[in-house]
């Protein structure tokens, strides 16, 4: 199964879509152990409500060498818990380069099942990514329209389409049904525009951050959806990770919140 079938089943059967991330920040915990214990338990927790998990490589790598392992782990856990991993990297370089990338993060002991990945370095740039991704069944996550505020300064005048649109293209050259395997990172803090990105990559799974502590609300998103609910994930950290301090209770009604809140949108 591809990654984005066992999305696309998981959101079905447990009627969510949601993408749980991981953002682990050390000051707020007393050592790494702290952080470790506290991640797999909010792991835990918001499983039953998640339709995917996203660690950010970030918190991870800032740990140095107890960071990987503490992905490791969570990876696995995420497996046990039939969780499909999305790696936040936002990776991006040469093709050599990104190729060794895609072998760290698609294939081995920390990999995902998916990796974000940034276009800027232009298409060619991007294919080991999907070449590995695809080997593995897997996927990546093409950053089309962040988040963040600032990201016109160089997102704008044209750029988010065109990178649209060579999505939409790649993914019309794989046989799969539904999903292809070029995902597309477009923010959930732009809910008047995802009607368009989700017309402009009709076969792409749309990755949204945003929800919760970027501002962005369940009922903004409905627009970004298929019929049926499937083709877009929700993804929210802070707003699940840290939803009342480490309270790991808080972190699962969070995300039972989160996920019915999307829901109810979709009614
Ligand atoms: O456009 C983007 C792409 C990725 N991110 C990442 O998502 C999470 C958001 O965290 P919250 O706590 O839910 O705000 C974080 O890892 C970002 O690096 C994004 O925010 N925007």
């Amino acid at each position: 199964m591809t990654f984005a079938q066992a999305v696309t089943e998981r959101t079905l059967r447990l009627n969510t879509r949601l993408c749980v991330g991981l953002d682990p920040r050390l000051d707020a915990y007393h050592d790494p152990e702290h952080l470790r214990r506290h991640t797999l338990d909010v792991l835990e927790a918001a499983a039953p409500y998640a339709a995917c998990v996203k660690p950010q490589l970030a918190f991870y790598e800032a740990l140095g060498l107890p960071g990987f392992q503490i992905l490791e782990e969570v990876c696995s856990a995420a497996r046990t818990l039939g969780l499909p991993v999305l790696l936040d990297g936002k990776r991006g370089d040469i093709g050599s380069t990104a190729a060794a990338y895609a072998r760290g993060w698609l294939t081995g002991r920390h990999a995902g099942d998916a990796l974000t990945v940034n276009p800027f370095l232009g298409f060619q740039t991007v294919r080991p990514f999907l070449d590995v991704a695809q080997a593995n069944d897997g996927a990546i996550f093409v950053l089309v329209k962040t988040s963040n505020p600032d990201q016109a300064d160089l997102q704008g005048n044209g750029v988010s389409e065109k990178v649209a649109a060579w999505v939409a293209q790649t993914n019309d050259e794989t046989p799969e049904p539904q999903y292809g395997p070029v995902g597309a990172v477009v923010g959930a803090t732009h809910p008047t525009e995802l009607a368009t990105y989700r017309a402009l990559m009709p076969r792409a799974l749309l990755l949204l951050p945003g929800l919760g502590a970027q501002g962005a609300a369940p009922q903004d998103l409905q627009a970004a959806f298929h019929p049926g609910g499937t083709g877009a994930l929700a993804s929210a950290s802070r707003a699940v990770q840290y939803a009342d301090g480490l309270s790991v209770t808080a972190s699962r009604e969070a995300a039972r919140a989160l996920r019915d809140g999307l829901n109810s949108a979709l009614d």
